[in-house]
């Protein structure tokens, strides 16, 4: 299978975990992403057997909308059970790099609210150590420089994701070279300096399932 394949495969896998749960009034928290668009595909089919779904992107929100799923403001929402999203990264605690797209905070908001954040992802996206992949932080744009520079202290390289601005209107510096020995500590410390929105380390609030997609078909990693 190729690497579509494998995120189609995982997509389809996390909507068979959900399907028969699904309640008239449920509300699914949704993805943003190349995968969470696999899902939000397959998901179109019930979507007489469910409320409708947040989603963590005007790009989702588009896709949803297009297949007929009514799409929820979170402030009206008390409750989702599921978050199902991609990841670019992700590590066997499920700590996970996301926000190659841009939408990291919307998506650290809606995992903040759901029961049970599902991650959808294939075999590419595991690995030992986080970091090869650059970490995505949202900065408001007057604190650009201020924030690289503290990046810098802490041992990273920012880039500027030139021509990028996010669904909140905010910039993206994509840093490289960080050593995440603890991903919990840098979340936090990243997230201490003025002008960061979120940074897109996800441990302090992990996944809770990782379904991968392997050419040995789907696997189901639980945190270690
Ligand atoms: O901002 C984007 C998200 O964090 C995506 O979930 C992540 O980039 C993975 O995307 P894809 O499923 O396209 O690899």
């Amino acid at each position: 299978m190729n690497q579509d394949e494998l995120k189609q495969a995982v997509a389809q896998t996390a909507l068979e975990q959900i399907v028969d749960q699904l309640e008239e009034d449920s509300i699914v928290g949704v993805g943003t992403g190349s995968t969470a668009n696999y899902f939000i595909d397959a998901l179109a089919a019930y979507k007489d057997r469910f409320d409708g779904a947040v989603a963590s992107s005007q790009a989702s929100a588009e896709r949803l909308k297009g297949h007929g799923i009514p799409v929820y403001d979170l402030n009206v929402v008390s409750e989702i059970k599921w978050y199902i999203d991609g990841a670019d990264e992700a590590n066997e605690h499920l700590h996970l790099i996301k926000g190659g797209g841009a939408a990291l905070t919307r998506e650290k908001i809606v995992a903040a609210v759901a029961e049970q954040f599902i991650c959808i992802a294939d075999e590419s996206k595991l690995v030992g150590k986080l970091g090869a992949f650059p970490l995505p932080v949202e900065v408001i744009p007057m604190a650009r420089s201020y924030v690289a520079r503290e990046l810098v202290k802490l041992g990273g390289d920012p880039v500027y994701r030139d021509g990028t601005v996010t669904d909140n209107g905010n910039i993206i510096l994509d840093v490289w070279n960080l050593d995440i020995g603890s991903a919990v500590q840098l979340e936090e410390a990243i997230n201490q300096i003025v002008g960061v929105v979120t940074n897109g380390l996800f441990a302090r609030r992990p996944a809770d399932i990782l379904l991968l997609g392997t050419q040995e078909g789907v696997k189901t990693l639980k945190a270690k």
